[in-house]
């Protein structure tokens, strides 16, 4: 059996994987997350968890740790083509809660598992409503310190599950780690390494 390891330094992923049951390891690499020049937002997000996968696999070789199985994931926010990333300030917050506000939008998560012998993945993208916000409710959601380190400036596990009218598609994925892709991946891998 390969041992586990999660590339993440997030603790929702982190939770998120242990809630399917498996033991793991951490590591946590360092990846540029910014965009390509000409990249969409599903290349980008799937690039992101393979760079993270497999620089989190070379960091374990390094350390002396074979027969890893690295797990890397990438959460981005996504509205007609654009992405909206984690806000620098709190203007930018509040026009990303604005262009949110009473419409839909997608997350993408993409996950990627690498082992020595090569790395697979799965996009899953899920579509979530949101309901109209006022300029008070959007101020004081900034206030709370809430939206600051978010992709897309809000969290469906906090306060911004609050604006959330419905979501069609994986609750875990737009948390961080869809739990059905991830298991079914994990499965697969260990089926093949055995
Ligand atoms: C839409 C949404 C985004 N987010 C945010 C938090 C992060 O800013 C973003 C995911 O960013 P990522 O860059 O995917 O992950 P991370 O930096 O938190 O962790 P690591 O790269 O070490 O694995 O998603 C939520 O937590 N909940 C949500 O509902």
């Amino acid at each position: 059996m390969h041992a586990l390891c999660l590339a993440s330094s997030s603790p929702r992923r982190q939770a998120l994987l242990a809630q399917l049951g498996y033991q793991f390891e951490l590591v946590i690499p360092d990846i540029d997350e910014t965009p390509r020049a000409g990249e969409t937002p599903a290349q980008l997000v799937v690039r992101l968890a393979q760079e993270k996968a497999s620089t989190g696999l070379a960091m374990r070789q390094k350390q002396g740790h074979q027969g890893n199985l690295v797990l890397g994931s990438d959460t981005i926010v996504v509205q007609d083509g654009r992405v909206l990333g984690k806000p620098a300030n709190r203007d930018e917050a509040l026009a990303t809660l604005r262009a949110l506000s009473g419409r839909e939008h997608q997350v993408m998560t993409a996950v990627a598992l690498a082992a020595e012998d090569g790395c697979e993945h799965r996009l899953i993208t899920t579509q979530v409503q949101f309901c109209a916000l006022t300029e008070a409710q959007m101020a004081a959601y900034w206030d709370s310190g809430e939206p600051a380190d978010k992709a897309g400036s809000y969290g469906i596990q906090g306060l911004g599950g609050n604006f959330v009218r419905a979501i069609q598609g994986s609750y875990s994925a737009v948390v961080g780690l869809p739990l059905v892709e991830t298991r079914e991946l994990i499965e697969q891998m260990q089926a093949k390494q055995a």
